[in-house]
């Protein structure tokens, strides 16, 4: 039977509604009531039956008769609230009884509406439909939270909500990862507690001043040091804003940026690396120097250097090639860089078969026996070099120059006396080491010494 005065669009998708009733009567009226509208309709003539159905094709609304046989609609409407299969299934009573007490009772055991009996088929068909709607729209909603949440469970950056005193309220899995701390460990804590210094007292000063124009100026983003459960520390940019909704939260996101920080380093090592040997390059040499030399000045410390030229590399060169040429080269800085035992100690290549080793703290008598060892070594690594008219081998001559800095003197003394005491060297036959004192302190005690 259709009933084209209350007849409404059927929904999008044909809902399935099961009826339970054990009155054939009223069970094939809400049936016809219903197909009229364009709903799919099942039916079930107990309890214990319904059960069964609605947790098998899963309706998208159930009306239920309280008056059945063996188990009543009350007891079957609570059942089915506690099945997890079924527990969203809206529910309306259609009874007979209608006393305030009774429909009391059917909200209680978790009907989302009542309709008395005897029917009135406008207000079934409205009620249906609302309750449709409801569905509908809960469903879609439960859906969208859903969709978030595998967005923000799935996102690689961290994402977290703060407190306006700048603790943390929620944490992504993301950021689980990137503060090396579960989420259960990070509720509550003040973000400002995770970070390195200066982006820790920042945070911590901006979150407890908390007025609008100090935390405006946290906002944006910064690079931070996060501090990690075994100490280390990870490189992150931190952005923060505050949530759009009017809520006092802000909006906290973490993007892990170790891999731009990690070819960031290596870059910068490249730049101060020399290519072929692989030990520092001038332009890192000049700028360890100018540190040193500040150092050496305001501690009235000695500063020594040396400088060391291969001897008749031109000859070895033309002779076996540039390739051989090439790993005499690495061989000798290899042993260069042995020599720089202590953290401050800096092997370079200067520029062609030109090296130097700069000795920082380290007095005329020590950074000439360094020299001679250095020379010693290359002398024994016996790579032949048969054009050589000073031995049957590679050898190097070094010159060696100490200062104790003052302020009369300049960065550049340093070097020119070393490599004038290189030349010396190879004036004097090569493969040897000459060593000498500079600057206006060693100077001044020459005079007093001389008179
Ligand atoms: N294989 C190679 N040779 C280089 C490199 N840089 C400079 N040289 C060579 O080193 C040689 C230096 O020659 P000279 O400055 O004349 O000096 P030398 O032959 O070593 O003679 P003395 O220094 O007087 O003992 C030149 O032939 C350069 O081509 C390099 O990177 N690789």
């Amino acid at each position: 039977m259709n009933h084209p005065a209350f007849a409404i669009p059927a929904p999008a998708h044909q809902a399935a509604i099961l009826i339970v009733d054990d009155a054939p009567a009223s069970l094939g009226l809400l049936q016809d009531i219903l197909q009229g509208q364009g709903y799919r309709t099942f039916v079930a003539t107990s309890g214990e039956r319904a059960l069964d159905l609605a947790q098998r094709i899963q309706p998208d609304l159930i009306l239920l008769d309280v008056m059945l046989p063996g188990l009543d609609g009350l007891e079957t409407c609570s059942r089915l609230k506690h099945q997890a299969a079924t527990a969203d299934i809206p529910v309306i009573f259609v009874s007979a009884c209608s006393d305030t007490a009774d429909i009391v009772a059917g909200f209680e055991h978790g009907a989302a509406d009542y309709i008395a009996k005897p029917l009135r088929l406008p207000e079934v068909c409205s009620r249906v439909r609302a309750q449709l709607q409801i569905r509908s729209a809960s469903q879609s909603h439960t859906h969208q939270v859903k969709r978030l949440r595998m967005i923000v469970d799935g996102m690689d950056e961290g994402l977290m909500l703060l407190g306006q005193d700048g603790r943390i309220q929620y944490t992504n899995p993301a950021s689980e990862r990137c503060l090396g701390y579960p989420g259960r460990e990070l509720a509550g804590r003040p973000l400002a507690e995770l970070l390195a210094e200066p982006a820790a007292r920042d945070f911590a000063a901006w979150f407890d001043q908390s007025d609008d124009e100090t935390l405006a100026r946290c906002r944006g983003t910064r690079e931070v040091l996060l501090r990690q459960p075994d100490g280390s520390l990870r490189a992150m940019d931190l952005s923060l804003s505050p949530l759009a909704s009017g809520e006092q939260l802000w909006v906290a996101v973490l993007h892990d940026i170790t891999h731009h920080k990690q070819s960031e380093n290596a870059l910068q090592r490249a730049a101060l690396a020399d290519p072929l040997t692989g030990i520092a390059n001038r332009r890192q040499f000049d700028a360890c120097l100018e540190r040193e030399w500040q150092r050496a000045m305001r501690n009235a410390r000695p500063l020594s250097l040396l400088v060391l030229d291969v001897d008749h590399f031109k000859l070895y060169n033309d002779l076996l090639g540039h390739a051989a040429g090439d790993q005499c080269l690495q061989a000798i800085a290899s042993t260069l860089q042995a020599h720089a035992l202590r953290a401050t100690d800096l092997a370079a290549r200067y520029g062609g078969e030109e090296f130097v080793l700069l000795l920082p703290d380290t007095p005329h008598e020590g950074a000439a026996k360094v020299a001679e060892a250095i020379r010693a070594d290359i002398e024994r690594l016996r790579v032949p070099s048969p054009r050589s008219t000073t031995s049957d081998f590679v050898t190097v001559s070094v010159g060696a120059s100490t200062i104790v800095p003052t302020q009369f003197d300049e960065c550049r003394s340093l070097f020119q006396a070393a490599d004038r005491a290189m030349y010396d060297a190879k004036a004097a036959g090569r493969n040897r080491v000459t060593a000498v004192g500079a600057g206006y302190a060693w100077e001044a005690m020459h005079r007093v010494l001389a008179r």
